[in-house]
């Protein structure tokens, strides 16, 4: 029997949770921007998934949300004074600039970083590289602490290598693990690393999109698979369809999702269908026919739908060998194409036997699914046993997380309470009380 597994970190959401507009291009964050949010209720979505995994037997951790609004961003634009002069200089000059620094959007975790496991590195050991999210505002101010909570997550040095973001700029343009897919046979095995971009930065006479932006370059793909000494003729690079990036496709997780030898897939999702399946095929060598692509097409389910019921935004769980399960947002329940394909899929001979349906709302409100709530961390049972296992979620920490949620959180979050002080000091105080529950240590600015 095979112990190595597939670990899932998902982003606790934050008390700042806010619905405000900030990504161009992510069709959700602009459909519902202004709305009112509910803090509370979607930290507990988000745990409720959590906990349903653990309760099936999945490895499930879970990552603390930043210190926000993130007074030292403010201060480095130029605010000062006090803090509560700070939030109200910002709310009067500059309030998207509040809404920004208010973001709970570390919570996405798929975008937290890439992690490429231990049997695909040269050194043995599992690596992380924090993805600098340099296209948004919001989101580029992630990086360090999640390097941070990540460090304070896989501690030991033996077996994990931490690097640092890639430079911050759009050249290195990096979404983190959105954009990259590990196939593999079992998870403690050498696998495929499948990277796919947006865009080529450095070749101006490639394709991109016209209207959105494409997040995420090849050249920083390449960079982080040379830094984590990954073998080259296992690593794959793909390039996303720019037209599906302008119909809203911001991460290549909305249209795609992949779990050791199956692919699934869109028609429509890559540049070159063919030569990333022919890619992907001659990376996986032999017995190629135990490889599954499983090629939703345009006719069963647009892209449009795609992007309404976020059915590619899924979870791709292995229950043992050749058995999967899907775990997909109730937004898929309720599209009718959507639902008559999946019902078809678990009917039909594809590894994917069962549908499993989580209500994330709060979270899809501004594009987030079930994929893109977590980190997924191949890990041998030695590193298992190597992380803190204050984070892993069991009946305990549920418990205790729900009493957190309870004690610390709103009900009702207007962009305009982000300028209320009293919503900085409720954030710090439960922050402060969660670093002792997971046992992080300081990892937040205000605790040094
Ligand atoms: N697909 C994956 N893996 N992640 C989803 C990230 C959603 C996130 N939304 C936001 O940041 C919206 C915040 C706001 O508008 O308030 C984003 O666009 O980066």
């Amino acid at each position: 029997m095979n112990h190595a597994t597939e670990a899932n970190f998902d982003g606790l959401v934050g008390p700042t949770h806010n619905y405000s507009g900030l990504s161009f291009g992510n069709v959700a964050s602009l459909n519902n921007s202004a709305r009112p949010s509910n803090p509370k209720a979607a930290a507990k979505q988000g745990l409720v998934k959590m906990k349903a995994l653990a309760d099936l037997g999945f490895v499930q951790g879970v990552l603390a949300p930043h210190e926000r609004p993130h007074i030292p961003s403010l201060r480095r634009l130029g605010f000062s004074g006090s803090d509560s002069e700070i939030l109200a200089q910002a709310a009067k000059h500059a309030p998207k600039i509040l809404a920004a620094v208010s973001s709970a959007s570390c919570m996405w975790t798929a975008n937290a970083a890439t992690v490429s496991p231990s049997g695909d590195t040269q050194d043995g050991r599992v690596h992380f590289t924090p993805a600098n999210l340099v296209n948004k505002f919001h989101r580029s101010i992630e990086h360090e602490t999640t390097g941070a909570i990540l460090k304070a997550t896989f501690k030991d040095e033996k077996h994990f290598a931490h690097h640092s973001a890639l430079p911050s700029v759009d050249h290195f343009g990096d979404e983190g693990a959105a954009n990259h897919t590990r196939f593999c046979d079992q998870y403690n095995e050498q696998g495929i690393e499948f990277f796919v971009y947006g865009m080529s930065a450095f070749d101006m006479s490639s394709p991109r999109p016209a209207k959105f932006p494409a997040r995420h370059t090849l050249e920083a793909s390449q960079a982080v698979a040379r830094s984590h000494g990954l073998t080259p003729s296992q690593v794959v690079y793909a390039q996303q369809n720019p037209d599906v990036i302008d119909a809203g496709v911001f991460h290549n997780d909305v249209i795609a999702v992949g779990n050791r030898n199956a692919h699934f897939y869109h028609q429509e999702a890559f540049l070159d269908t063919a030569k990333m399946k022919q890619d992907l095929l001659a990376a996986w060598g032999e017995r190629a026919s135990e490889f599954h692509l499983i090629e939703v097409p345009t006719d069963a389910v647009s892209v449009q739908d795609c992007i309404q019921s976020y059915l590619f935004n899924s979870q791709l769980l292995s229950r043992g060998d050749n058995d999967m399960v899907l775990v997909v947002p109730g937004e898929c329940e309720n599209n009718p194409a959507v639902w008559a394909y999946l019902n078809s899929l678990v009917a039909g001979n594809s590894p994917i036997t069962e549908i499993k349906v989580f209500d994330l709302k709060q979270s899809m409100s501004n594009g987030g699914g079930p994929a893109c709530l977590r980190l997924r961390v191949a890990l041998t049972q030695a590193e298992q046993a190597a992380l803190n296992p204050a984070t892993l979620m069991n009946d305990t920490l549920f418990q205790r997380l729900n009493t957190w949620v309870d004690a610390h959180y709103r009900d009702t979050l207007h962009e305009a309470d982000l300028a209320d002080p009293q919503l900085l000091i409720e954030s710090r105080t439960a922050l402060d009380e969660l670093t002792k529950i997971l046992e992080l240590g300081s990892v937040y600015e205000f605790q040094k």
